[in-house]
């Protein structure tokens, strides 16, 4: 059943139309990978179906509602989450209070004073707390958990932005390069914790230039090239196909 999907989406910088009439949807419990040659309009798209632009044409769906041009708030809070290339972690601040501070509805930025909150703020504090712990320990960060985020390294801090995304409980996941500067041993790692959540029932679709991992990881492959839908399918027809081959100039895809 599709949990994601997109209908004569276009987005225009200018005279540039960077979406071109795209529709394609992803299933509940895929991981799909998205590729094309730079500028081909991946970012472009996720922006679109995660709330940071709004479409000039065309609808989302997420999970059988029109969310098209819905605040990526208002879609963290339907479960669709997504992540950035640049990762937007505070880097003045430890690993531990950037996990807590990403859970929703956080206590800490209300001016409710500490003193007049009732039970239920204490409980839902505790919950972050307890949650945020996991979270730490899950990706191994414990060892790094009172530092500060701006001494990670770039795939520790990818593992962090994988932990602050994860306090938001998503249902399906955007992954916007999530092995980009991480060295082979961060993204082995970071594969396997895709799998594992995709094994627990998670969506996930990811955006990414390092294509072995990418092909090793998803179930299915779709290509944009020129803001239009190119070539999708099981990775390794995908990556056969002759109209790939040449999007990425002979051979590269190899
Ligand atoms: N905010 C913007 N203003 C103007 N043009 C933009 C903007 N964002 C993207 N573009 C243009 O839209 C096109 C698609 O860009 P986009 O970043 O989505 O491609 P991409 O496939 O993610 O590329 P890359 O692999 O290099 O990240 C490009 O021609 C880009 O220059």
């Amino acid at each position: 059943m599709s949990l994601l999907s997109t209908d004569g989406l276009v987005k225009d910088f200018g005279g540039l139309r960077a979406i071109d009439d795209l529709s394609m949807s992803v299933d509940a419990g895929e991981i799909v990978g998205v590729m094309g040659p730079n500028g081909a309009g991946k970012s472009t798209f996720f922006n679109c179906i995660s709330g940071v632009i709004t479409p000039d044409d065309g609808t989302v769906t997420f999970d059988g509602s029109d969310v098209t041009g819905e605040a990526p708030e208002t879609l963290a809070r339907r479960g669709l989450v997504r992540t950035f290339q640049h990762t937007r972690e505070l880097e003045t601040m430890t690993v531990r209070d950037n996990v807590r501070l990403a859970a929703p509805d956080q206590p800490g930025e209300r001016t409710i004073p500490a003193l007049v909150r009732g039970d239920a703020m204490r409980s839902h504090e505790a919950d972050v707390r307890e949650r945020a712990e996991e979270l730490i320990e899950l990706f191994e960060l414990d060892h790094l958990a009172d530092d500060y985020s701006g001494t990670l390294s770039g795939g520790q801090r990818k593992l962090l932005e994988l932990a602050r995304t994860l306090m938001l409980d998503p249902e399906m996941l955007l992954l916007d390069e999530p092995f980009a500067g991480v060295n082979p041993t961060l993204t082995r790692e970071i594969a396997d914790h895709i799998r594992d959540l995709n094994a627990d029932g998670m969506t996930v679709v990811i955006i990414e230039h390092e294509l072995e991992t990418l092909t090793e990881l998803v179930d299915r492959l779709v290509v944009l090239q020129q803001g239009s839908l190119l070539v999708e399918g099981d990775p390794e027809t995908v990556l056969s196909d002759e109209r790939v081959i040449e999007a990425y100039l002979g051979g590269e895809v190899e």
